[in-house]
C-alpha cells in the first residue's frame, strides 16, 4: 500500500470539513486496493486475539456489552497495511497541528468488526475536559456494502438533531471533534469491519479548538 493516489486535495478537504462544520464524510479516502491490504490485514488476525467489547471486570462486563457488543484489536504497526495506515494518519496530524494549531501528539486506532446483530449504542468519544481524546477517525473495510445491509454509522449534532447516515462502504473515512459530535452503530446483517481511531492531546484539560 502506498500513499501516492491520495491527492494533497483530500487532505485540504478533511481540514476545511474539521475547521467548518466539525466533521466530515470522505469517501474513496482510500483506493479499493489500499482497503483490500487493510482487510487482509485484519481478517489474517485469530479471533482469539480480538477483545470483545462487554469483557472485562465482571461490572464493567454488564455495564459495557449493554453499549457495545463489537470485538477490536489495537493496531500496533507490526504490518506493511498497517504502518502506512498509521503513516497517512502522522501526516493528516501535522496538518491539523500546521494549519489548526490542535497540539496533537498522538494517534491510536483499533480494528473493529460487528458481528451480524452487534451494534454501539449513541455516545460521545470524549467528554470535555476529561479525555485527551481531541479527533476521531472512521474508516470503513467493507467490499460492496448494500443500502439493505444496516450497519449504519448515525452522526447528531450537538443539541441531539439526526445529521448523517453513513454507510460502511470500504474505503470511506468519517473524521469529527471527539467531544461535539454523539454517533451510534446501528446492528448490521453481515460483519461490519474499521478501524476507529483517535488523535490525542498530552492534557486533557488544554483549551480545545473552538470554531
Ligand atoms: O464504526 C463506526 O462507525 C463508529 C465506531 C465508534 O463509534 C467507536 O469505536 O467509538
Ligand atoms: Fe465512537
Amino acid at each position: 500500500m502506498t500513499t501516492a493516489p491520495l491527492t494533497t486535495c483530500v487532505f485540504d478537504d478533511i481540514i476545511t470539513a474539521i475547521a467548518g462544520p466539525g466533521m466530515g464524510i470522505f469517501p474513496g479516502f482510500l483506493d479499493p486496493g489500499q482497503t483490500a491490504a487493510l482487510r487482509r490485514d485484519f481478517t489474517a488476525l485469530p479471533d482469539w486475539q480480538l477483545t470483545h467489547a462487554g469483557i472485562g471486570r465482571e461490572h464493567d462486563h454488564h455495564n459495557n456489552e449493554r453499549i457495545r457488543t463489537d470485538k477490536t484489536r489495537w493496531l500496533d504497526g507490526t504490518t506493511v497495511p498497517q504502518q502506512a495506515y498509521m503513516a497517512l494518519m502522522a501526516e493528516l496530524q501535522q496538518l491539523f497541528n500546521r494549519q489548526l494549531f490542535m497540539g496533537l501528539r498522538d494517534y491510536e486506532c483499533h480494528y473493529a468488526r460487528y458481528d451480524q446483530g452487534d451494534f454501539y449504542k449513541k455516545h460521545l468519544d470524549a467528554f470535555r475536559g476529561r479525555s485527551n481524546r481531541r479527533l476521531t477517525t472512521v474508516l470503513y473495510l467493507n467490499d460492496d456494502w448494500q443500502p439493505d445491509q444496516g450497519g449504519e454509522l448515525l452522526i447528531y449534532g450537538d443539541r441531539g438533531e439526526p445529521l448523517h447516515r453513513v454507510r460502511p462502504e470500504g474505503g470511506t473515512l468519517v473524521c469529527f471533534l471527539s467531544e461535539r459530535f454523539p454517533h451510534e452503530v446501528l446492528p448490521a446483517r453481515r460483519p461490519r469491519l474499521s478501524i476507529a481511531g483517535w488523535f490525542r492531546v498530552d492534557d486533557p484539560i488544554a483549551p480545545t479548538l473552538r470554531l
